[in-house]
C-alpha cells in the first residue's frame, strides 16, 4: 500500500503538516453544529511529520543525542542522560526545580521549564523515561505500555497540546492519522465507530438511534461549544491569576463559558437531551473510555474536549510506538540544559523549616534545589515521600474527594495475522451483553492493535493485540507464587475466549506470544500506588471544582500529572505538566507575578475547593 511520507523543511512554519487535501474536517462552530450527509475519502495510510523550529545542528544534536541513548539502553547503561550545564547545576547544588518521574506530565513540565531557561533535574526510578505512556521491547514486538490512543497532535487551536510541547524543544515525531478512534461493540448488539470525521459518526450513531437525531445534535453540540471554548484560550496555569485575568479581558465569552460549565457533568447534560436508556448507556460509556466512570461522574469540560478532539485534531499514532514522545521530549530536555537520572528512586522530599528543598534518593544520595515537583500520583507523594504529620489540609480535602480508581489486567498478545478480518479497526471496547457491568472489574475491555497504523512494531505477518480491562489490587495481594502465575493465566483466557467470541475466531490458535500484566506489575513499573490508574471521584463531583492545580499547600513542592487538574489521560497530564512549569516559572521569578493578587487568589481557589467538598 502506498505510504506518503511528508517531511518538513526544519525552517518552515510550525505548524503540523498538511492531511490529505481529502480530509477536510468540518468541525461546527459556536454558532453551527449542524451536521448533513458524510463523504468518505481517508486516506489511511498517510503519515505525517510534526514540523520543529529547532535549527538543523540543533536536529543533529538531538539525533546524536538519541543514537546514544539507544546505544546506552542496549548495553544496559542507560542510567544517567545529563548535560553540561545541568551537570554544573548539580556540583554547584543550583538545580531551580527538580522533577520526581519521567512521565509525561513530569516530563512536560521539565521541559517547558527548560525553555524558560531554568536548571531542571529530573529522578526517574524505572530505566526509560515515558511512565505509563513507556514501552518494552520483546522478540521483535514494540509494545505500548499503556493506552496507544494519542490526542493532542492536532493541527489547529490551542489544544494541540502533544505537538506544542515537543515542538518547544524542537522535536518532531511522524504520525500516522487513525480513522476510527474506537470501535465500539455494546449489548444489545450496538456497533458503532467513531470516525474521525464528526458528520460519519453522527450519521451512523443517529441511524442506530433515529428517534434521538435532535437530542443527540443537541448534547455533543454542546460538548462543541465548550471544545471551541477551549480552542480559543491561551492554555497556562489557571491558578496564575494575573494569566486569568489577561484571558478573561481577552476572551470574556471562551471564559465565561469555561466558567459555566466548570462545575458540571456530562451525563446531567444528556440526560436534558436524550431519553433513550440505551443511548444514555452508549454516552456513559464514551465518558468510561476518558475517565473509567459513568457520564453523571465525568466532567463536562473534560467529555467536550476528548469528543469533540478526536474530530477535531484526531487520533495520531506517533511512528514507533507511543514510547518515541517520552524519547523525544528527553531528547529535546537534554539540548535546553536539563538533565535526568534513570534508576533514581526518590526515598523522601527533604524539608527544611517546612519547606520542601530537595530529595534523598534510596542510596543515600541528597540532592538539592529551589523547587521540587513530583509526578508521583499524590498518594505517593504525601503518604510515602513525605512524613504523615507534614500532609496539609488541603490534601487531606483532595483525598476525600477522590479515590484510587481500579488498575488494570494487560495482556500483550502477539498474532498471526490472518486472523484479523480485512479492514479491523485499531481500538475496540467491547462490552458484550450487560451494560451494568460497565465500571466492574473485567467488566469493559479495551482493545488496541496499533500495528494496523504501523506495522514496524511486530515481526512481517504477525499483529499486536494490547488487550487491557480494570482490576483490583485486592484481587492479586497475598498470593503465593505459582497461584499468582496460574490465577494470571485463568483470567487472561477467559478475557481471550470473550475477544474470541466477539471479534476473531480462531484467536487462541493464532498467539505467537502472550504476556500478561496485573495491578501487581503496574505497580512495581509504573510506582503507583495499588497500580492505580487514576483517581477517580468518591461520589458525584461538582464537575472539576474539586480537582487540584499543581502548587501544593508545602511552600516548594508542586505536583503534576494525573492526580492533578484536569485528570487522568495523556493530553490531559500534558496540560498539566504545562500549567505546572508556567506556575513554577512564575514563582521562580521567571514570568510575571502580582504577589498581592496571588494571595488573595490562592486562598479563592482553596475556598472554591471546599464548596465541592461539602457539595
Ligand atoms: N496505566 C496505564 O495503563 C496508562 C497507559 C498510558 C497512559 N496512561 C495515562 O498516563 C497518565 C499518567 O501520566 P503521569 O505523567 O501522571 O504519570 P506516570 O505514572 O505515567 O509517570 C510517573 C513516573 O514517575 C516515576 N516515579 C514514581 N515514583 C517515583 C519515585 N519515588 N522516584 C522516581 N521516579 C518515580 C514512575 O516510574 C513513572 O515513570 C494516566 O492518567 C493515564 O491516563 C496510563
Ligand atoms: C475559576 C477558574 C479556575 C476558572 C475559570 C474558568 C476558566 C477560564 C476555565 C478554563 C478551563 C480550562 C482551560 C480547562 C482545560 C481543560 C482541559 C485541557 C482538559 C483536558 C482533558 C483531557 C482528558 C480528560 C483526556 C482524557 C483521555 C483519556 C483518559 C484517554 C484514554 C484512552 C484510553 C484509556 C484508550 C483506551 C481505549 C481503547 C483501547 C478503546
Amino acid at each position: 500500500m502506498a505510504m506518503l511520507l511528508l517531511h518538513l523543511h526544519p525552517s518552515s512554519s510550525p505548524s503540523l503538516t498538511c492531511l490529505p487535501s481529502s480530509q477536510s474536517l468540518r468541525i461546527p462552530t459556536q454558532k453551527s453544529n449542524q451536521f448533513c450527509s458524510w463523504r468518505p475519502g481517508f486516506c489511511k495510510q498517510s503519515i505525517f511529520r510534526i514540523s520543529c523550529k529547532g535549527s538543523l545542528t540543533t536536529r543533529k544534536k538531538a539525533t546524536e543525542i538519541s543514537a546514544k541513548a539507544s546505544a546506552a539502553e542496549k548495553q544496559g547503561t542507560y542510567a544517567m542522560e545529563i548535560s553540561e550545564e545541568a551537570a554544573a547545576a548539580e556540583k554547584e547544588g543550583k538545580y531551580d526545580a527538580i522533577v520526581i518521574g519521567a512521565g509525561i506530565g513530569g516530563l512536560v513540565a521539565a521541559t517547558q521549564l527548560a525553555i524558560r531557561g531554568a536548571r531542571v533535574l529530573v529522578l526517574e526510578k524505572y530505566l526509560i523515561p515515558g511512565g505509563s505512556s513507556g514501552y518494552y521491547e520483546r522478540d521483535g514486538f514494540t509494545f505500548d505500555v499503556g493506552s496507544s490512543v494519542m490526542f493532542g497532535f492536532g493541527e489547529k487551536g490551542s489544544l494541540n497540546l502533544m505537538t506544542r510541547s515537543l515542538e518547544a524543544v524542537g522535536k518532531l515525531v511522524d504520525l500516522i492519522p487513525d480513522p476510527t478512534t474506537v470501535h465500539y461493540h455494546m449489548p444489545n448488539s450496538i456497533s458503532i465507530r467513531v470516525h474521525r470525521d464528526y458528520e460519519h459518526f453522527i450519521c451512523e450513531l443517529t441511524e442506530k438511534f433515529p428517534h434521538e437525531k435532535e437530542g443527540i445534535g443537541k448534547f455533543y453540540g454542546e460538548c462543541w461549544k465548550v471544545h471551541n471554548a477551549l480552542i480559543s484560550l491561551e492554555l497556562k496555569s489557571l491558578e496564575e491569576p494575573l494569566y486569568l485575568l489577561e484571558q478573561f479581558v481577552r476572551n470574556p465569552i471562551a471564559c465565561l463559558t469555561l466558567a459555566f460549565y466548570y462545575p458540571q457533568n456530562a451525563g446531567d447534560i444528556a440526560r436534558k437531551y436524550i431519553k433513550d436508556q440505551n443511548l444514555l448507556n452508549f454516552i456513559d460509556a464514551e465518558c468510561f473510555l476518558i475517565s473509567t466512570v459513568r457520564a453523571y461522574r465525568t466532567p463536562m469540560i473534560n467529555a467536550s474536549m476528548v469528543l469533540c478532539e478526536r474530530h477535531a485534531g484526531g487520533i495520531n499514532y506517533p511512528v514507533g510506538g507511543v514510547g518515541s514522545i517520552a524519547k523525544q521530549l528527553v531528547a529535546g530536555l537534554l539540548e535546553r540544559g536539563g538533565g535526568i537520572k534513570y534508576k533514581a528512586n526518590v526515598r523522601k522530599i527533604i524539608l527544611r523549616d517546612g519547606k520542601a528543598v530537595g530529595v534523598r534518593l534510596s542510596n543515600g544520595t541528597e540532592i538539592f534545589s529551589k523547587k521540587v515537583i513530583s509526578n508521583a500520583t499524590r498518594w505517593d507523594t504525601f503518604e510515602n515521600l513525605l512524613d504523615q504529620d507534614a500532609v496539609p489540609e488541603d490534601e487531606k480535602k483532595f483525598q476525600k474527594l477522590y479515590k484510587k480508581g481500579l488498575s488494570f489486567l494487560s495482556i500483550h498478545l502477539g498474532v498471526n495475522a490472518d486472523v484479523l478480518p480485512e479492514g479491523t479497526d485499531c481500538h475496540h471496547l467491547v462490552l458484550e451483553d450487560d451494560w451494568d457491568r460497565m465500571e466492574d472489574p473485567y467488566g469493559t475491555i479495551f482493545l488496541s492493535i496499533p500495528t494496523v497504523l504501523d506495522s514496524s512494531l511486530c515481526p512481517a505477518g504477525q499483529h499486536i493485540l494490547h488487550i487491557f480491562t480494570a482490576s483490583s489490587m485486592d484481587d492479586w495481594q497475598g498470593l503465593p507464587r505459582e497461584e499468582y502465575i496460574a490465577k494470571k493465566e485463568r483470567i487472561a483466557n477467559v478475557i481471550i475466549e470473550r475477544l474470541e467470541k466477539t471479534l476473531f475466531p480462531g484467536l487462541q490458535k493464532a498467539i505467537t506470544f502472550r504476556e500478561v500484566g496485573t495491578p501487581r506489575t503496574h505497580k512495581r513499573y509504573l510506582s503507583r500506588t495499588d497500580g492505580t490508574y487514576g483517581p477517580i471521584p468518591t461520589g458525584r463531583p461538582l464537575g472539576l471544582l474539586g480537582m487540584p492545580f499543581n502548587k501544593t499547600d508545602l511552600e516548594g513542592l508542586y505536583c503534576v500529572g494525573d492526580s492533578c487538574f484536569p485528570g487522568q489521560g495523556v493530553i490531559a497530564v500534558t496540560f498539566s505538566g504545562v500549567m505546572c512549569a508556567h506556575r513554577v516559572a512564575t514563582d521562580l521569578g521567571l514570568e510575571r507575578q502580582s504577589v498581592v493578587l496571588d494571595k488573595g487568589y490562592q486562598k479563592l481557589l482553596s475556598w472554591i475547593r471546599g464548596l465541592a467538598l461539602n457539595y
